[in-house]
């Protein structure tokens, strides 16, 4: 199995959002990260990847399994994150813990508390009076406590302080090394994505705009910046040219070249992925919009 998710021409119409022919795959063993602006669909696959129905079109296998017909086995080899919490409110963990041994095949509950004890949650404490935070650190390690081969995780980050953030990206990293598993990540803090992601998603309106190895991807692509002079003559290898008081910005798949025919006119520097995002949606507004 080279993939522990295959997505194949799923489509999905929610009125005024559609998700439009989503081809993808999450290799298995890796961290593949999903980026995209507020509203681009990012939550709606991830939801879609799990909870495919009949009507929609598109295949959806994950682990070898085909998720509409074996969606209950599959729910307990996942380990899911997401952003808001969807728990009972008026338990505390040490109840939840209960429960969860009921809902797992492997559930492992010295591991559950240990990660609590780990992220300072208070497993005597009602949920509801859990911060954000500690309401995702929960999840974090609900997740992490039933030998899940695959952890999606919807924006975990975003409502973990930065200390904590950095702890989640080790304890990622080593499940990695350790245990093989899979991972797909989707969120906004890109340099978390920078730091660990094997493989980086952009999906944009509802469509999957780039799928690549993240490596692949810093090598492929790098930031100019130059004389506006230079703009008309080099357009062909400027990617989402914006203007400013200083001279142009763009990104180029052809550094070399830009240097052979402009030498110090261009100044090539490296670009990170929230500068890939602007520049490639500015590319797109510009064909869009003629
Ligand atoms: N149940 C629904 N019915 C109709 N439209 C929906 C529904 N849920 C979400 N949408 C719309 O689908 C679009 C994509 O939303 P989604 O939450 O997937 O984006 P996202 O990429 O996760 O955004 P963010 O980064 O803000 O979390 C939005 O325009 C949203 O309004």
């Amino acid at each position: 199995m080279m993939n522990a998710v295959t997505v194949a021409g799923l489509e999905k119409d929610m009125g005024r959002f559609r998700l439009k022919d989503i081809n993808l795959n999450i290799r298995k063993g890796y961290i593949t990260g999903l980026i995209g602006e507020n509203g681009s669909g990012k939550s709606t696959l991830i939801h879609h990847m799990l909870v495919l129905k009949k009507q929609d079109g598109g295949r959806i296998s994950i682990l070898d399994k085909d998720l509409e017909k074996e969606r209950e086995e599959l729910l307990n080899r996942i380990g899911l994150v997401f952003a808001e919490d969807r728990f009972p409110q008026n338990i505390n963990p040490k109840r939840l813990n209960g429960l969860l041994t009921v809902y797992y095949d492997h559930w492992h509950a010295d591991t559950f508390f240990a990660y609590l004890e780990r992220f300072n949650v208070d497993a005597t404490s009602k949920i509801k009076f859990l911060s954000t935070g500690e309401k995702v650190k929960l999840s974090i390690a609900i997740a992490l406590s039933h030998d899940a081969e695959l952890l999606i995780l919807d924006e975990p980050t975003s409502n973990l302080d930065p200390t904590f953030r950095m702890e989640l990206l080790n304890i990622l990293q080593t499940l990695m090394t350790d245990e093989d598993v899979t991972i797909l990540f989707s969120t906004h803090i890109t340099t978390d994505l920078e730091k660990i992601a094997d493989y980086i998603v952009m999906i944009d309106d509802g469509e999957v705009l780039f799928d690549m190895e993240k490596d692949v991807l810093f090598e492929s692509y790098r930031k100019v910046k130059g004389d506006r002079k230079i703009i008309d003559d080099a357009g062909e290898l400027l990617i989402g040219t914006t203007i400013n008081a200083l001279g142009f910005e763009a990104m180029t798949r052809e550094p070399q070249a830009l240097v052979e025919l402009y030498g110090r006119k261009v100044l090539i520097e490296n670009l990170t992925l929230d500068e890939m995002m602007y520049f490639i949606k500015r590319e797109k507004g510009e064909t869009i919009n003629g």
